[in-house]
């Protein structure tokens, strides 16, 4: 056996090397590119046998033990740098050599606005595919210019494309070309044009009351008939739209929209929301065509 297999198998400590490791250091096993050790001197106890000779903590689920102490054979770093969920909680005190996946430290507060990726998550938004995106620039670039120019930045067009099947029980593809990232204008959660590009695509009822968000429409191109009311079970309001149409939705009121003209609906929609209120809701709970 090489003289670096010997050392590292417990006899360097015997030949006057006290930095090699001990015999009664348990082996190692590799754990996505790092070795883990898979148990701890203080897992010791007599009894039950483990696969390295050593009886895991009764406490500790098999498969549930966390890194602690190194990720290499000769790394005595602390596992600490790794994030949480990585660490799988990390060490505490109270946890050490023992600590399980359910030992996570509370969750942070949420805040608000929630992460775009919650939103997109929840609200089962799409990426659109390269030759989707193509097409719908194609479809706006022959009726409009979407250039924004933001105050102190380069003259840009969206920043993310988005779409939505069926959106809110509604019934085609609206697709949402959101022109600005998340928190570059105060207050606001979308600043987008939403096109509804065939007759008969529509967004159904929804509210953003529970989110405290206001909402405007502006219309840019193309017709079609918007609808609100009250609450879910009130009677629906309907006006026509038409390119120049402005509408607002605040409140616990519902609205909806739809394409009734041979060209693709445009509106560039702002959503504001009130400062400090949250403005999240658990998108779950929305069912199709309802706030
Ligand atoms: O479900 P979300 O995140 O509100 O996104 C859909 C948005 O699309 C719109 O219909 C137009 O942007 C909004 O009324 C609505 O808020």
């Amino acid at each position: 056996m090489a003289f670096r297999h010997l050392i590292s198998r417990g006899h360097g400590r015997r030949w006057g090397f006290p930095w090699a490791p001990s015999r009664k250091r348990p082996l190692y096993r590799s754990i996505g590119g790092h070795a883990r050790r898979q148990d701890d001197a203080g897992d010791r106890v007599r009894g039950q046998k483990g696969r390295n000779g050593y009886r895991r903590n009764p406490q500790a689920p098999i498969g549930n033990e966390v890194k602690r102490d190194c990720c290499e054979p000769f790394c005595f770093r602390p596992l600490s740098f790794l994030p949480p969920r990585l660490s799988r909680g990390g060490p505490t005190p109270s946890s050490r050599g023992t600590a399980r996946f359910g030992d996570q430290p509370a969750l942070p507060a949420p805040v608000y606005p929630p992460p775009r990726s919650s939103l997109l998550m929840a609200r089962k938004r799409r990426p659109l595919s390269p030759d989707e995106k193509q097409r719908l620039d194609a479809l706006l670039d022959a009726v409009m210019d979407t250039t924004v120019h933001h105050y102190g930045a380069e003259p840009r067009s969206a920043v993310r494309y988005d779409k939505r099947e069926e959106m809110y029980g509604g019934s085609g593809t609206t697709y949402l070309l959101q022109m600005f990232e998340d928190g570059e204008l105060v207050n606001n959660r979308i600043g987008a044009y939403m096109v509804l590009p065939t007759r008969g695509d529509s967004a159904g009822f929804h509210t953003h009351g529970d989110r405290n968000e206001q909402e405007l429409y502006v219309v840019m191109r193309g017709e079609g008939t918007y609808l609100e009311k009250d609450h879910a079970e009130a009677e629906a309001r309907s006006v026509p739209i038409e390119e120049g149409t402005i509408t607002t939705v605040r409140g616990n009121a519902l609205h909806a929209v739809r394409n009734t003209g041979p060209e693709p609906l445009i509106i560039f929609v702002i959503t504001t929301f009130e400062p400090g209120k949250p403005h999240s809701r658990d998108q779950e709970q929305h069912g199709p065509g309802q706030s």
